[in-house]
Order: C-alpha cells, then structure tokens, then sequence
C-alpha cells in the first residue's frame, strides 16, 4: 500500500485526478479495450471531478472510451432525487465529459428484486474484465463504499443496512434530517473492489484521521474495512496532512520518504539504480509494464522496510 500525502485538500484532489488522467492516457482505451473505472460519491471526490471536467474540457482528456461503475446508490431514493447517487454522478460528472451514458453502470436501488440486482451487477463487471481503477473515498468509521464495520471482506455487491454513524454523517445532504436518510443501500462488497486492478482512495480532513489511521498502522479488521487494503498489491490512499493527525509522525515520516526515494530527491549518488529510476509519477503503459511495476513496487518495499529506511535517511525516532 502507497500513501501520497499532500498539504492541502485542494493538492491532494489534484493529485489523484492527474494520476486518474494519467492512467486513462497511458491505457489508451479504445471501443473494444476500455479502460474501465470504478467511482465513488460523497464530498471528498467532489474536487476530483471538477478537475477532471476542467481537464476534459480544455481537450486533455476523453471518456469516450471508459466504462463507469459507481460503488453504491441508496435503497428506495427516486433516481430523479437530488441526493441520488445517480443525480450526483450525472450532475458533477457524467453529464460534463463526453462518456457514452451506456457505458455508465450505477446500481438501481429501486429494483424489484434487489439481490437479482447486485448480482447482475457484479456480472456485468466480470464480463468488461473487471474494474482496472477504483476510485474511492472513506466513512469517518473506516468503511469503504457502504462496507460498515463488520462487513465481511469477503463480500461482493449486496443490500447492506446503513450504520446510525453513516446515516447521521449523511443527513447534511437532507437538510439534516436523520429521518429522510435512506437506511438502506446497493453497495459493492469489499471482495469486489479488492478484485479491481488498482484501487486509489482519497482521504482529507480530521474528521477521517482515526479511520485513516487504524487501515494504515492498525491490522486488517473488518471493523474498518479500509484496512483491507492492506491486502491489495496495488492501492494507495492519496491523503491530505490533517488526515494524518491521529498516525505516528514516524509513520508519516516513512511514507514521505518513500515518495522522496522514489522520485529520486536528493539520493542520486547513494541508490541503487534501480531505485532512481523507480517513480511514482509514471504510471505503467501496458498491462506487460504494470505487471513490471508492480514487481519493483514489491522489490522496493522488500527492502524499504521502516527501520531500514530510518537508518537509511537517518530519519529522527520520534
Ligand atoms: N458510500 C459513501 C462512501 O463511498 C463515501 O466514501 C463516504 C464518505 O463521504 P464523504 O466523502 O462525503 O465524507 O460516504 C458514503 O458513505
């Protein structure tokens, strides 16, 4: 697992929306190879998006060849609600780039037969190859999508029953009241987005740092279902500094100079080559190179373990 820590929430939405774009060029995706996407809603995603509209909208990104599917949509919310995820997703997104509306997939909280629903669903993601991207944020209890605490990490999209936490956190979206809140929601389970190729979470602001901190330095626990991707040989949380609050500033330290080593900051002479080449800022252009950056993604951190880095930079025990 990477953190990419930045300063502010604006830096840190940037980050993730270039890396976004940079994966969808280097994919090249075209009408028979799309590069499929996987997308979250909620307000720390909500920057993201604005970027990616700007970006699209100065010509430097298309979507004309990207399939979407959405993480989860509530239980029983008219589609036309404004507080639909379908509403979100068209009016901060979809409905500003050039996507083809068929290649967006949203679950239908609204269907007859709900468990019919989320398995057609999942299907649906098999038969495009699976999800090469996973865009997600986190609830302040740790979950991922709507995998409360307690979720199994072995679950695939399903009809899950909202927290109290999740249903107070969200009522600022209906006018703060808990009772309009929909109790229920389609979610993606945490095996299906384990199964994504890649997956980048985005998380900003204090209110995220106690879940932050217990998926990063705590164990794999289905009691905080970030955690699981502890689990996935391809993820990164991109995380602003307040979200940073309640880890060890050693931790920090070490997810920091990792990043340092890895764009070749001020260890050119001392490295192995292999290391100065290695950069986070370039992602991999094919299937073939992804499979050889993850293998130096894995070799890296062999040896970039958090005592050999601090001797290593002489960073301060803290
Ligand atoms: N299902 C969504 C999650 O996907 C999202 O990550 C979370 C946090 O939302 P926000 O970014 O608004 O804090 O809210 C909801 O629970």
């Amino acid at each position: 697992m990477r953190l990419i820590i930045r300063a502010k929430p604006d830096s840190t939405s940037a980050y993730v929306a270039h890396y976004i774009i940079d994966r969808i060029r280097n994919f090249q995706p075209t009408l028979e190879n799309p590069f499929v996407l996987g997308l979250p809603t909620g307000s720390s995603p909500l920057e993201i998006y604005r970027i990616l509209v700007a970006e699209h909208k100065a010509g430097r990104i298309s979507f004309k060849n990207v399939i979407t599917f959405n993480m989860d949509e509530y239980v029983g919310l008219p589609q036309e609600h404004p507080e639909s995820y379908h509403s979100f997703m068209f009016r901060n997104f979809f409905s500003q780039v050039d996507i083809n509306p068929d290649n967006v997939n949203i679950l239908n909280g609204n269907a007859l037969d709900l468990e019919e629903e989320c398995a057609m669903y999942e299907a649906k993601i098999k038969s495009v190859g699976g999800i090469d991207l996973f865009l997600g944020g986190v609830g302040t209890d740790g979950h991922i999508a709507f995998n409360e605490p307690g979720s199994s990490l072995a679950s695939r999209t399903r009809v899950k029953t909202l927290a109290m936490d999740t249903v107070r956190a969200n009522a600022r979206f209906f006018d703060g009241d808990m009772l309009q809140v929909p109790q229920m929601a389609l979610t993606v389970g945490v095996q299906t987005i384990m199964e994504a190729k890649e997956v980048v979470i985005i998380v900003t602001g204090t209110a995220k740092a106690l879940a932050l901190q217990r998926a990063v330095e705590g164990g794999v626990s289905h009691m905080c279902t970030l955690s699981c991707l502890q689990l996935h040989s391809y993820s990164m949380i991109v995380v602003d500094e307040d979200a940073t609050l309640e880890m060890q500033v050693k931790t920090v330290k070490y997810f920091k100079s990792i990043e340092e080593v890895a764009m070749g900051r001020g260890f050119e002479q001392k490295l192995p080559l292999r290391l100065r080449t290695w950069s986070l800022a370039t992602p991999p252009q094919t299937p073939d190179s992804k499979a050889k950056r993850v293998s130096r993604d894995e070799e890296c951190c062999a040896d970039l373990t958090p005592d050999s880095m601090s001797s290593r930079l002489a960073l301060p025990e803290q």
